[in-house]
């Protein structure tokens, strides 16, 4: 329900900014959390944008060797330190950076490797993230390149680690400036598919199929907001494209301060994916009716319940997340009975006649927002969830009334995460059936009906409005 990847989307403000600033500037610290500066951090103060770079390197050695997601690390309030204290244009700068250098891993990794005379040593992965943060800047960013080079050799020299490359990375950069530069060179999409996602997409899908899944996950994605009502109207006010009754798609013009835009601050919309969109809808009118909201926060879904007509219970077991989820309930003025902790516990013996189990997943659908995904899981994540999500369905069966319906939802891509788990459910669930989804329900998406009458979308559908995130949807219900 927030924007979290306006850096990635460098438009030309943006970018102007940035290059005015091609320095960067130091932040000025907080005085809660800075640390005593070392040496190497009195050096990148006497160098405008060193500091952003050496953040931008460290970070991206946080997600790739520790798994770290980019979300945790970028987080306005709880984020990494070091990112915390830039100004928020250098802020914006790593954050572009990173979403960049993660986007085109596989293209970089084989330009840098391509200029070397021989393989990097396999210790040497601090050299590898400033090379990789710098051939993000020269390749795909509108950074001055003379900016990018001299600074990564600023960086290499400031860190005792890569000091003794300090040559390497001057004459490589240098080498891929004037080889390739900011041209528009076709890459190919599927180097950039992290090898076992794509080894999955491929399984799942099929190899034409998989390339294109690969290459429309590439793109950033759009922004889309759901509308309590009158979509068509929000996109007219806002300047955007109503692409389902309830999602209205922004124009790229429109992106900027969402919460600048018009309704925000009256709660008229949240931003979904339209594709995240679609669950909730799959109960349809729901005037008169309970639900639940098993897995809730931030409240995309419980929103869209409460609008539909439900009184709505929703659980979310992070304390964190439900402030989250009862901050956006509170901006968008919808009344819901928020519990605090895991489902299973805080519903007791309730029962109800709408529940949605959106649960956790690999988030594999997102890739297009969250490049960092493919670095962050592995197919190990993905079976593990798997199983968290079958022993989370089962249980979300006993708070299903008789006769009412249960939607199992999540933004995996992996079949393994969503039809595979229904299936096993439904072989061990004589007293529940799925109901299959008509294509008539959702016109717009059709093409997102499986023969068996579940939702699966995939990032290269409606590839003409821009796409899609990944999401699968099953809906059950109860016999007995
Ligand atoms: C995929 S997110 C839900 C997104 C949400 N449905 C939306 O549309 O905004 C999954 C959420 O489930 C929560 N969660 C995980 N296990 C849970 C449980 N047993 N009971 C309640 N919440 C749980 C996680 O903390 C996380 O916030």
């Amino acid at each position: 329900m927030s924007m979290t990847e306006g850096s990635a989307r460098l438009r030309k403000e943006n970018a102007r900014k940035r290059r005015d600033n091609a320095g960067g500037m130091e932040g000025k610290p907080r005085a809660k959390t800075r640390p005593a500066p070392t040496p190497a951090d009195e050096e990148a103060s006497r160098k405008p944008g060193l500091r952003a770079r050496q953040v931008a390197a460290k970070l991206l050695a946080a997600v790739v060797e520790q798994q770290t997601s980019l979300d945790g690390l970028t987080d306005p309030d709880h984020g990494h330190p070091h990112l915390r204290q830039l100004e928020p244009r250098d802020q914006a700068l790593v954050k572009a950076i990173l979403v960049t250098a993660l986007r085109y891993r596989g293209t970089l990794s084989a330009e840098i490797a391509e200029r070397l005379d021989r393989p990097l040593p396999g210790n040497a992965t601090a050299l590898n993230h400033l090379l990789h943060v710098a051939a993000a800047q020269i390749r795909f960013l509108d950074v001055p390149d003379s900016a990018a080079v001299d600074l990564a050799v600023a960086a290499a020299e400031a860190d005792p680690r890569t000091r003794r490359f300090k040559g390497l990375v001057n004459a490589l950069l240098r080498r891929l400036t004037r080889e390739v530069g900011a041209a528009p060179v076709e890459t190919d999409p599927v180097a950039d598919c992290p090898a076992w996602l794509y080894e999955r997409l491929v399984a799942a899908y099929g190899k034409p199929r998989a390339n294109a899944i690969a290459a429309a996950q590439r793109l950033p994605a759009p922004i889309d907001i759901t509308v309590k009502s009158d979509a068509e109207d929000w996109a007219g006010r806002l300047g955007g494209t109503a692409i389902s009754p309830l999602t209205v798609r922004l124009d790229a013009e429109t992106q900027g301060s969402i919460s600048g835009l018009a309704g925000y601050g009256d709660g008229a919309w949240w931003v979904q994916d339209a594709s995240a969109a679609l669950p909730a809808r799959l109960f349809g009118d729901l005037a008169g009716m309970n639900a639940a909201d098993l897995c809730a926060a931030p409240g995309g879904k419980t929103a869209q319940l409460v609008v539909a007509g439900a009184s709505v219970t929703a659980c979310e077991a992070s304390k964190s997340r439900v402030k989250r989820l009862e901050a956006n309930l509170a901006r968008l003025g919808l009344n819901a009975e928020t519990l605090t902790g895991p489902f299973q516990e805080v519903l007791a013996d309730r029962a109800f006649e709408a529940v949605l189990l959106d649960a956790p997943c690999s988030s594999t659908g997102t890739l297009r927002r969250h490049p960092d995904v493919g670095y962050t899981k592995t197919l190990e994540d993905v079976r593990r969830l798997a199983e968290l999500q079958a022993k989370l369905l089962e249980e979300a069966a006993r708070f299903v009334a008789p006769g009412g319906k249960l939607v199992f939802s999540n933004c995996s891509i992996d079949p393994i995460e969503g039809e595979e788990v229904v299936a096993a459910f439904l072989a061990a669930h004589g007293d529940f059936a799925r109901e299959p989804v008509s294509g008539d329900e959702l016109p717009e998406l059709a093409e997102a009906v499986t023969p068996e009458g579940d939702l699966r979308t995939t990032p290269d559908m409606r590839a003409e409005i821009g796409g899609l995130d990944g999401f699968y949807a099953a809906r059950l219900v109860r016999r007995s």
